[in-house]
């Protein structure tokens, strides 16, 4: 095993067998005895002579003719680390070892911190974190093959990689953190701890960690997925049955039921974290921002959780005190973005977020907000209450699937539910019922960063032809339809924040960047960014070293609808018939062929209404008196304040930090701004349709080039 740190050997004779060479050792009890045996592992426990404990457990390689006989070489480092165990053991009292499941490895015994330096796990991570590590044995980075980049968050790679000891594809998550910031390792660990605590068919297995002792990076080795909603969504031409919503529907709801039964709280549900595999099977992924909770709600958490299209109003609020409604109510935007093919609550600042969410949900009761106490709710309370009107915004939708949208996204927390109670609910019960995930179209490998590198390049060629257009050199024949699709605006529509999208060149680019990783089985790490932020709270500081996941259009202006009707949602029928200027904008978020193409007065109308957002945004900036934010996009931490102002504060290192805190309005005006900036844009859209009608005036659609969008 390559990754144990290796010392000067004494000299051995060479005749002898690593197995005799080991039992051989003075300290050693002959006794070996297997605890484990796969087709190219053993693991095997002996016994220390002197005091009869147990000593160490060992990962070794067999041969690869499929001899029990050991590699030498790596019975030599084994033997010495058998060696200084024994000796850091004489200084311990006895060990216990008691056995615990190890996936993927079998049933190993707990070890401790020595024992688990001894079995080749870095000091940095059995120092801080061996909770995490508790009865495993770490992965041979020099025994998986890494394949492809095939995802990246703000404080992760993902990488495809072969496992060749198990000859499968496996997912490798590195994950970021700075090896001398005990902070952040624990939270890099938690999220292991959480995932250690879950095993059911729709929660992503973990399958081991990799790491060395002389390592300083860790890898995380998932089963892997060959896809994820968003990249499913943006395919071209797709568009979901009823039968396979359900399936998707009551996948997602299994695992949160597992989750939440086990303590569990997801804190970031959204179509890129919902793994789908070759058979259809929905899995949950991305546990970084999840939490154990207390079902009492007594514990304090962060609000600062889950990406702003798909966070729950009472975090908005400023809710400190949650349950598992927070995981339902993304689950209820999941289910009307499967329906819908596009996201139902796209806000672009947390105001808007609420804004939204009243409008379509309705404001919550007088009694809620006595309840509730919320923090923000004196400036974010409603001038005149919101009337629910989730079944008149989707009309198409099936009755049922109504009936669950509402109970998922009530306002209120309490009349969510649980999963449980919602995989009974009529939605499931009523024809038809959900597909066989076995019979879901079987899609080509499609992943977020898969859609996003399409729209990229999408993107960056359409600048190209708008100026060959300009100048009169737009080519003449029959119209191409694009190779590359655009992204979908639904579940597509997710955008990391803090993140590169890097373009098809830059994708190879990146891929030569880490060349050697990848030619020489990753033994090379990419350039570090680690998480150091200094953390206010426990809850607060997991989340401020997790990332920052702006989830906001990826189109400049797609998908945020707010020159339009709040509820225009096109029938899923027609998405295609767009005439207003707010249904322009919710187009960009469509599938190309399912576009209306632009006339250029409504293109130009559509660019001013984006400025004016621009400038209604910088206003409502100036208006707030204090806007504390999580972070910023370098440093991890909110997943929603984009641009927005954050306050510098110092830790107790002198340290910079940015403290998470509400957002805070000095008026009640909020919800009047909102209205006036509807109004205005209204107003402005009017405009734009009057100058387009004046021939020759400034949106005189002769004058516009033809773009495509
Ligand atoms: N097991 C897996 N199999 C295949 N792809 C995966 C797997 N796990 C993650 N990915 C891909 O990598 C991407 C990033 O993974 P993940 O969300 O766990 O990282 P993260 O750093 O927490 O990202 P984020 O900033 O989005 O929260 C996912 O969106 C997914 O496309």
């Amino acid at each position: 095993m390559g990754c144990m740190y290796s010392k000067s050997m004494p000299v051995e004779d060479s005749r002898e067998s690593p197995r005799e060479r080991l039992t051989r050792k003075g300290s050693i009890d002959r006794r070996v005895s297997h605890v484990n045996s796969s087709s190219r592992h053993e693991i095997v426990r002996s016994k220390d002579r002197l005091d009869g404990g147990d000593v160490n457990v060992m990962l070794i390689d067999k041969k690869a003719n499929g001899s029990n006989r050991f590699y030498d070489d790596q019975v030599e480092k084994r033997t010495e680390i058998f060696e200084d165990q024994i000796e850091e053991k004489k200084k311990v009292d006895k060990c216990k070892v008691t056995v615990i499941n190890h996936p993927g490895l079998g049933r190993v015994p707990i070890a401790t911190e020595g024992e688990q330096v001894a079995a080749g796990w870095p000091s940095w991570l059995t120092a801080v974190a061996s909770e995490a590590i508790t009865g495993w044995v770490p992965r041979c980075a020099n025994s998986f093959e890494k394949l492809e980049k095939i995802g990246q968050g703000t404080y992760s790679n993902v990488y495809k990689a072969r496992d060749v000891i198990h000859d499968k594809i496996v997912a490798l998550k590195r994950v970021r953190f700075d090896t001398h910031d005990h902070e952040s390792i624990k939270f890099m660990a938690r999220e292991i701890i959480l995932l250690r605590r879950l095993d059911h068919p729709n929660i992503i297995k973990l399958e081991g960690l990799i790491t060395s002792q002389m390592s300083c990076s860790l890898y995380l080795v998932f089963e892997y997925m060959e896809h994820d909603l968003v990249g499913i969504a943006s395919l071209p031409g797709i568009k979901f049955t009823e039968p396979q919503v359900k399936c998707y529907m009551q996948q997602l709801l299994s695992g949160l039921d597992h989750c939440h039964s086990r303590g569990v709280l997801h804190r970031d549900i959204k179509g890129s974290n919902l793994l789908v595999d070759s058979n259809g099977i929905l899995k949950i992924a991305d546990f970084g921002l999840a939490s154990f909770f207390d079902p009492h709600h007594r514990t304090q958490m962060t609000s600062r959780v889950v990406t702003l299209w798909y966070r729950p109003p009472e975090l908005l609020l400023g809710a400190s005190h949650y349950g598992v409604a927070v995981d339902l109510w993304s689950a209820g935007c999941i289910l009307g973005e499967l329906y819908a093919g596009m996201p139902i609550l796209p806000g672009k600042t947390e105001v808007e977020q609420l804004h939204k969410i009243f409008k379509l949900c309705g404001s919550p009761s007088e009694d809620y907000w006595r309840r509730s106490k919320l923090p923000h709710s004196t400036v974010f309370k409603p001038a005149q209450p919101y009337r629910q009107c989730v079944a008149e915004t989707f009309k198409d939708f099936p009755a049922p699937a109504i009936g669950l949208m509402r109970t998922l996204l009530s306002v209120d927390p309490s009349h969510r539910g649980t999963a449980a109670l919602a995989l009974k609910s009529e939605f499931f019960t009523a024809y038809p019922l959900a597909c066989d995930p076995s019979s879901l179209p079987k899609y080509p490998p499609s992943k977020e960063i898969d859609a996003k590198l399409r729209d990229e390049e999408a993107r960056r060629q359409r600048p190209v032809k708008c100026r060959d257009q300009k100048i009169g050199l737009e080519k003449k024949g029959p119209k191409e339809s694009p190779a590359i699709p655009p992204l979908n605006g639904n579940l597509g529509m997710s955008v990391q924040k803090g993140q590169h999208h890097p373009n098809l060149r830059s994708r190879s680019h990146m891929h030569n960047t880490h060349k050697e990783e990848a030619t020489s089985g990753f033994l090379i790490d990419p350039p570090k960014r680690t998480r150091t932020v200094k953390p206010v709270n426990k809850d607060l500081m997991y989340h401020q070293h997790k990332k920052v996941s702006y989830s906001g259009p990826l189109l400049p202006g797609a998908g945020w609808g707010e020159g339009r009707k709040e509820h225009d949602y096109p029938p899923i029928s027609s998405r295609a018939n767009l005439s207003t200027l707010s249904e322009l904008a919710a187009s960009r978020t469509l599938p190309e062929d399912h576009r209306e193409k632009p006339s250029g007065s409504q293109l130009n109308a559509l660019n001013q209404t984006e400025r004016y957002q621009g400038s209604f945004k910088k206003e409502l900036a100036s208006q707030r008196h204090i806007q504390r934010t999580v972070g910023s996009p370098q440093t991890g931490g909110g997943r929603t304040s984009m641009k927005e102002p954050s306050l510098h504060r110092r830790g107790p290192r002198g340290n910079k930090i940015y403290v998470s805190g509400p957002l805070l309005v000095p008026s009640n005006n909020v919800d009047l701004m909102l209205k006036e900036h509807d109004r205005q844009i209204q107003e402005f859209t009017r405009r734009a349709r009057l100058d387009e009608a004046k021939p020759g005036g400034f949106h005189d659609q002769r004058k516009q080039p033809t773009v495509r969008h």
